[in-house]
């Protein structure tokens, strides 16, 4: 028989197989509502102005297309530094971040991974929230990392739980790894406040875990690069040596360029000698070096006075029709159609994502019935709807939850 006879057959991607089923769908009024890639209003991908500009530059350059270092472009890594840690950035200034260059988000967390499951000294246990990004537990299980979870989503008020969450990250052993969404929380969209964050370094730090925080999405949640970054600067204010997976698919539309970073405060820039020899092992036998476009083009839009101030008004531009999008499903579901439930959770939750409750029986009434996409938890991708789909949407939305 084939080698191959024992191969079974895997299931779809829970996010990008709803894609595939959208593109097989032939009605004209289909909305894919799945993946979490921006969409305009006239439902298209877009590449921002600031990203063409800085492209053009780049081909006018005429770089050669040498190999770039294990860990990548340095300006590159440099600006992503800055950007996530803030200019001031104590860490930053004394020298102690490791940085690396990653093939986007989902690298920026598997070297983490690697990484962690070869040095951390206490526990190879990881903490995820309940609901976490699909992908988060694959990465880690096969980083060698044992994943276990932490309360986060509160099911009656569609908001956080945040006593529960408090509660299991104190009760985990001492010394676990803890991940955390920065901004955006994919699926729920909901996210600790400011306050909230200020608790949890303290629960945090007192339990004597580590903080790893996935940060897919600065500036699209609410718009402020600053702001978005909020838990990560403040647990490095109050000395957590944190890891940082950071991407620039989302906020800069990079997508398929797969550009971002992975790194770590150290105690010293000694030490950060050390952790960067130890990633640039993990690195090399990885992928060995990364693509250099989608980097150039972050460097030269990051380090350029006015690209940089560009691209702070696209990433605004599509943090606010996100938060349009959100007030005017919500409207259409209260206001026309008067229905019954409680839809404030549309307009509450931040970011890419609307989880909106829906069980799977009415994501595949949603699906069958009227062409709407999206995953089988309830997300909907909030960058789908446009102002020509959205009274369709909370038509559809009402005609299944009513
Ligand atoms: C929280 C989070 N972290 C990391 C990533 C990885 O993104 P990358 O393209 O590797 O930089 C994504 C992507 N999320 C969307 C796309 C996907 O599933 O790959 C999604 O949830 O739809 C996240 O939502």
């Amino acid at each position: 028989s084939s080698t191959w006879a024992n191969v079974p057959m895997g299931p779809p991607d829970a996010i990008l197989g709803v894609t595939e089923a959208f593109k097989r769908d032939t009605d004209s009024r289909k909305m894919n509502l799945g993946v979490g890639a921006y969409r305009d209003d006239a439902g298209k991908p877009f590449v921002l102005s600031c990203v063409r500009k800085a492209e053009a530059q780049i081909m006018k350059d005429l770089l050669d297309k040498e190999y770039a270092g294990i860990t990548g472009v340095p300006e590159f890594t440099k600006a992503a530094a800055i950007l996530a840690y803030g200019a001031e950035s104590a860490p930053l200034k004394e020298g102690r971040v490791a940085i690396t260059q990653s093939i986007s988000g989902t690298g920026a967390l598997r070297i983490g991974g690697e990484f962690l499951a070869r040095f951390f000294p206490s526990s190879k246990k990881i903490f995820v929230p309940t609901p976490t990004w699909g992908n988060h537990i694959p990465i880690f299980k096969d980083s060698g990392l044992e994943v276990v979870h932490y309360k986060y989503f509160d099911k009656k008020t569609n908001g956080l739980d945040f006593e529960g969450m408090v509660n299991d990250i104190k009760n985990a052993p001492k010394g676990s790894i803890v991940l955390l969404h920065a901004c955006a929380h994919n699926p729920t969209g909901v996210d600790p406040s400011e306050a909230q964050w200020d608790e949890l370094s303290k629960v945090v730090r007192d339990a004597g875990h580590f903080p790893f925080f996935d940060m897919a999405y600065q500036g699209f949640a609410s718009g402020d690069i600053n702001k978005d970054a909020y838990g990560v600067r403040k647990f490095v204010a109050d000395g957590h040596q944190v890891a940082l997976s950071q991407s620039f698919a989302k906020n800069m539309g990079l997508y398929g360029e797969r550009t971002g970073s992975f790194s770590l405060v150290c105690a010293s820039a000694e030490e950060k000698a050390r952790v960067d020899s130890q990633i640039k092992i993990v690195v090399r036998p990885m992928y060995s070096n990364p693509p250099v476009n989608g980097a150039r083009i972050v460097a030269s839009v990051l380090s350029n006075p006015e690209l940089y101030q560009e691209w702070l008004g696209e990433v605004k531009l599509m943090a606010d029709r996100i938060i349009t999008m959100r007030n005017q499903l919500k409207n259409h579901l209260v206001n026309d159609h008067k229905s019954k439930l409680n839809w404030d959770h549309i307009t509450n939750q931040i970011g890419m994502f609307c989880y909106t409750g829906l069980t799977p029986e009415q994501v595949e009434k949603l699906k069958n019935e009227h062409h709407v996409y999206l995953t089988k938890d309830g997300r909907i991708s909030v960058a789908g709807i446009s102002s020509k789909n959205v009274a369709y949407l909370a038509q559809a939305i009402h005609d299944v939850t009513k």
